[in-house]
């Protein structure tokens, strides 16, 4: 049975987590967090691996806004148990709404907007790729240099890999091989994604800023500002490849509402058909229309245009051109999310869904190779 649906457990036995290398994780709200685990569970003590709600569960809790409910009284063994089963799988259904899901998605463009807006107040820097323009400390498994960009990217994880951020179900690191140790004591996270949740594409993320976002948004030319530049293409980055990775839990989603569909092409692995049958035109079209209106108004440098320009990106001057979001989304994030989403359901059916799942996705972040 696949475990997303059972109830969680509080347990004192040490976590999947002890066994990783690396891994923050961001916050669930307090609402969220009393809404999966009885009160004494919630106190993290070294000694106690500390229980978490998935992140999407807390983001869907905290966009529901409700007041917190008052602590519970104490209540008979099995009924306490009873009523924790009923609110975590309340918990776990409203996190695996589509709609909520989606509302995550939007949220995250305002992230990815607003740090390539700040990438592009300086130049292209060449130097910051290029692995011997810029030296910097240690070499590649493969004994060639890092660029100051690969080094700034890897240095960024080892730090916040130390306190568990790529033990998060939502954050996925560009060197899984190399995070190290856990600082902060681990987490086990509730199931929410199956056994398959082993996706890792920021490899190609990677190229793609490289190849063709980086040319777009930053001017051509070498202004000398190489830490603020590296240190920009990181949160792009990161950015990016936390909203095309939620492709999974967009995947998970949809296979639940329609597992029939899904687990006929599943069994034919027919991944042509997956992807017909996730793509929402619709919702794409909006995606784009939002995405270019928000780059034309957040990036609007509203004293040299004065008079709002259109946000087809005609008009006015912009940090970045709205036009390039639009493009942005169009062609790279929405496929690639897409992409994570195929490759996601086309080994849906494998294993048994359980707790394995979440378990081999963090070894797999703490285990793997470099992403490029
Ligand atoms: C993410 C979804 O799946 C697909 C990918 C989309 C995206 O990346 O924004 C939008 C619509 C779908 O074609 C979704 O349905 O919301």
């Amino acid at each position: 049975m696949n475990a997303v649906g059972s109830c969680w457990q509080p347990t004192r036995r040490p976590s999947s987590a002890h066994r990783q290398q690396g891994g923050a994780k961001l916050r669930p709200s307090a609402a969220a967090a009393r809404a999966v685990r009885p009160a004494r569970w919630q106190r993290p003590g070294w000694h106690t691996p500390q229980r978490m709600v998935n992140p999407v569960a807390a983001a869907a809790a905290q966009q529901q806004e409700a007041p917190p409910p008052p602590p519970p009284l104490p209540a008979a063994p099995a009924a306490a148990a009873a009523a924790s089963c009923a609110a975590q799988d309340a918990d776990l259904s409203t996190a695996l709404s589509l709609a909520n899901i989606r509302q995550t998605l939007i949220r995250l463009e305002d992230t990815i907007i607003f740090s390539l807006i700040e990438r592009a107040q300086f130049a292209r820097n060449d130097a910051v790729y290029q692995p011997d323009a810029i030296p910097v400390p240690g070499l590649r498994p493969d004994g060639r240099r890092y660029s100051l960009f690969e080094y700034l990217l890897r240095e960024t994880e080892q730090v916040h890999g130390r306190i568990r951020r790529y033990t998060s179900p939502d954050e996925y690191a560009f060197f899984p091989g190399d995070l190290p140790p856990l600082v902060l004591p681990p987490i086990t996270y509730e199931q929410v994604l199956a056994p398959c949740a082993l996706v890792n594409i920021n490899a190609s993320i990677m190229d793609m800023y490289l190849e063709h976002l980086l040319p777009e948004i930053a001017a051509p030319g070498d202004d000398h500002n190489y830490g603020s530049s590296a240190m920009n293409d990181v949160t792009v980055l990161q950015a990016l490849s936390k909203r095309i990775h939620y492709g999974m839990f967009v995947a998970e989603a949809k296979f639940r509402k329609q597992t029939a569909e899904y687990s006929e092409l599943i069994a034919r692995q027919d991944a042509d058909a997956i992807m017909e049958l996730l793509t929402d035109r619709a919702v794409e079209l909006r995606v784009i229309e939002r995405v270019r209106l928000k780059a034309a108004t957040f990036g609007q440098d509203l004293e040299v245009s004065g008079a709002a320009g259109g946000a087809n990106g005609s008009g006015g001057s912009y940090k970045v051109r709205p036009e390039v979001v639009a493009q942005l989304y169009e062609q790279w994030v929405m496929p690639l999310t897409k992409e994570v989403e195929v490759q996601y359901l086309l080994r849906r059916l494998d294993g048994d869904g359980g707790a394995a799942g979440q378990q081999a996705q963090q070894q797999q972040q703490h285990g793997g190779g470099a992403a490029r």
